[in-house]
């Protein structure tokens, strides 16, 4: 059997680099654990693709076209890197039940209207819930919304209104809804991977755990790996 295909999307290098050394980091585990080498049996493609969602799109898409027309199509898509979370632990993991374009819409004198409430498109994607479930209970990820937005939350105002419009939210980052439509495009299953670097509100670059962050991303993506090459939609 073919091994599987994964496309790891993440934003800057220092998120890439260290997803790469979670990944070495549990290469050649001489163990009866079969699933301790997270690498074993699966291909696994890691690109830094910039930051936002239009050059998340433009990468993963990019990506995921390049390797179809070689006839090596990806079986998975990941956004993976770091967030701000909504009442979550710094340097704690979240995964998103869905992946949700926080502010693609309009403002109206009634406040937000998205896209879809305004009838023109999809602010939303969700990964295949089965799967959900599994990555999490490997990860111990956080479940919930993972909001994409394309201006970094700075207030404490604007924290609650995300926070109101999308219950159970669960962190925010720049880039998952991007990897997400073009996962869509493709025909290719999504997940979106955080961990924790600093809190959604006030803006305080000085208490951002980035460090911390970017070690848990690399343990979290090696855990997640054995369960996509396992997983049979
Ligand atoms: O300064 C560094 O050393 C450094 C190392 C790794 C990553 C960064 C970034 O700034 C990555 C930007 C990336 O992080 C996501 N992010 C993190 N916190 C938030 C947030 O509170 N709201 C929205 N996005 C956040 C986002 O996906 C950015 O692309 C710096």
């Amino acid at each position: 059997m073919r091994r599987p295909r994964i496309l790891i999307v993440t934003a800057v290098a220092a998120e890439r680099d260290a997803v790469l050394a979670g990944l070495d980091a549990s290469d050649g585990r001489d163990t009866s654990d079969a699933t301790a080498d997270a690498t074993a049996d699966v291909d696994v493609d890691v690109l830094a693709a910039g930051v936002g969602p239009a050059a998340a799109a433009a990468g993963a898409a990019t990506a995921l076209a390049t390797a179809a027309a070689h006839g090596e199509p990806f079986a998975f898509a990941v956004s993976a890197g770091i967030a701000g979370g909504f009442g979550q632990p710094l340097a704690g993991t979240v995964l998103a039940s869905s992946i949700v374009a926080a502010d693609l819409g309009a403002t109206t004198p009634d406040g937000f209207a998205s896209v879809t409430e305004l009838g023109f498109g999809v602010t939303e994607h969700r990964p295949p819930p089965g799967l959900v479930r599994a990555v999490a209970e490997a990860t111990g990820a956080a479940r919930g919304p993972v909001l994409t937005v394309s201006t970094v939350t700075g207030t404490a105002e604007r924290a609650r209104e995300l926070a109101a419009r999308h219950p159970g939210a669960v962190a925010e980052a720049m880039e998952g809804f991007g990897v997400a439509e073009a996962a869509a495009a493709h025909g290719v299953p999504v997940l979106e991977l955080r961990t924790v670097s600093n809190a959604v509100g006030p803006r305080d670059r000085a208490a951002w755990r980035i460090p911390e962050a970017l070690t848990a991303l690399g343990t979290g993506c090696a855990a997640m790996l054995p369960v996509l090459r396992a997983w049979r939609a």
